[in-house]
């Protein structure tokens, strides 16, 4: 499968040019189906990029939005990707979009795939737009290699959308698409800012075990287009 990279000066330049081809992609999912779909990672990188897309218009009461992944603590809990994304992106016009979050009162993400699975059933799939990150480790989504879980989550075989996981090199339980559940996306972007990155990616691209490094399934089973800035 193809890696379309698209590399930037700086990182305004790319949020610009990344929200508006977001909202190019969403504009057209909802006038082909009346709604559109957009699944996004937390994390550091794509703050500035949802506070910029926040504020385009685009009628978001037609556009459901996502995580890729979940850590499992409160949402008022500043490591909350559902905190930071009502933060920056649910905001302004896009205040009105239909959010999915993924943490239930479940204590143990475990016990939440259930109801993880049945909410997905309120997002458009396939998803319009999904968005991932990369991990130093070439974890994506939650998609960690250093976790137990790692097998079921990179099994295509598998009916499973998402999945609870435990990483043993980063804070907190996760909750995680899985590899087919990612997959099943029209468009799927990775996010990436900054040198150390980049090298990630480039030793991800020479090939191997897609369990050691997660972002390679991804890579090598969809096109990917890259969105990178020092
Ligand atoms: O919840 C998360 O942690 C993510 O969704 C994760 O996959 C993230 O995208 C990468 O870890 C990169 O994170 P940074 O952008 O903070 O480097």
């Amino acid at each position: 499968m193809s890696l379309t990279e698209s590399n930037f000066q700086s990182t305004d330049e790319l949020n610009i040019a990344f929200a508006e081809r977001i909202v190019d992609i969403l504009k057209t999912g909802i006038t082909e189906n009346g709604r559109a779909s957009l699944v996004v990672s937390g994390g550091r990188t794509p703050k500035a990029l949802f506070n910029a897309l926040s504020k385009v218009a685009l009628d978001w009461a037609k556009v459901d939005v996502s995580l890729a992944d979940e850590r499992w603590v409160e949402t008022d809990d500043d490591a909350s990707n559902e905190k930071m994304l009502r933060r920056e992106l649910l905001q302004h016009n896009a205040a009105v979009a239909n959010f999915v979050g993924l943490k239930t009162e479940h204590a143990d993400a475990k016990d939440a795939v259930e109801t993880c699975t049945a909410n997905l059933a309120r997002l458009r799939t396939p998803f319009d737009v999904l968005i991932l990150g990369m991990g130093e480790d070439g974890h994506t989504a939650s998609l960690f290699p250093c976790s137990e879980q790692i097998h079921q989550g990179l099994d295509q075989g598998a009916r499973r959308t998402y999945i609870a996981v435990q990483p043993t090199t980063a804070p907190n339980q996760r909750m995680s698409l899985t590899l087919p559940a990612l997959l099943n996306s029209k468009h799927i972007f990775l996010h990436l800012t900054g040198a150390s990155k980049k090298q990630v990616l480039d030793e991800a691209l020479k090939g191997g075990d897609e369990h050691a490094m997660p972002i390679r399934a991804v890579l090598n089973n969809a096109d990917v287009e890259l969105m990178w800035a020092p």
